[in-house]
């Protein structure tokens, strides 16, 4: 059996753990509350989607839109995982799309439904290259920014997040379990947009990575 490489982390099949409502600007630009407690959503696998394929948009919505994330790839699992300890159980960072069918989840919140169509369909979660814990020394300080079509529409930095990454790790462990390759998205800054077919997203995390996909209609 050949071993398997944590830098291909999308291809073992593990959970995608996201974290809503983490940057207050977001929050209010869609008029939520800011949250007390971390929001938690999961995606499928089978969200992931790397460049060169494209984003595709789901034939029911009408309002698909970009958000753009620093996602935390775990390389040990862990139960009820300490704050102090959190840190030791992140294997590295990938740069992260939660592409969400803004329309369905409005409806899914008003309906009191969960957010399912809304945020784990096929081609959700676009992910960058692995990034080696070692190339981003300070998670908790960098700037994340994404164009549509060259046009600047996000820009923060996770200085931003209302729930550090530690405490990410702890609260999410008390309750799920985390095990090795498993992701984390820690929430999107201000500035999602709607995107449409053949448009063009592209994704940096400041000096360490880009990504670009192009987005598709599903038919
Ligand atoms: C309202 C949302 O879609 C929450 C979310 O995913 C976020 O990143 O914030
Ligand atoms: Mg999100």
């Amino acid at each position: 059996m050949t071993a398997r490489n944590i830098s291909q982390f999308w291809e073992w099949g593990r959970k995608i753990i996201c974290v809503g409502r983490n940057y207050a600007d977001h929050a209010k630009e869609l008029k939520n509350a800011i949250p007390t407690e971390p929001v938690l959503f999961l995606k499928p696998p089978s969200a992931y989607v790397r460049e060169g394929s494209p984003i595709l948009v789901p034939p029911y919505t009408g309002n698909l839109h970009h958000e753009v994330e620093l996602g935390v790839v775990i390389g040990k699992g862990g139960t009820a995982i300490p704050q102090a300890a959190a840190m030791e159980h992140v294997a590295g960072y990938a740069l992260c799309l939660d592409m969400t069918a803004r329309d369905i989840q409005d409806e899914c919140k008003s309906r009191g439904l969960p957010w399912t169509l809304a945020k784990a369909f096929n081609t959700s979660c676009p992910v960058s290259d692995f990034i080696p814990k070692e190339r981003i020394p300070d998670p908790a300080n960098v700037q994340l920014w994404l164009k549509v079509n060259e046009q600047l529409r996000q820009s923060g930095s996770t200085s931003q997040m209302i729930f550090s990454i530690p405490y990410l790790i702890s609260y999410i462990s008390d309750f799920i379990t985390l095990e090795e390759g498993d992701l984390i998205l820690t929430g999107t800054p201000k500035g999602v947009s709607a995107v449409q077919e053949h448009d063009e997203l592209q994704a940096g995390i400041q000096d360490v990575v880009t990504m670009s996909f192009r987005v598709d209609r599903q038919d």
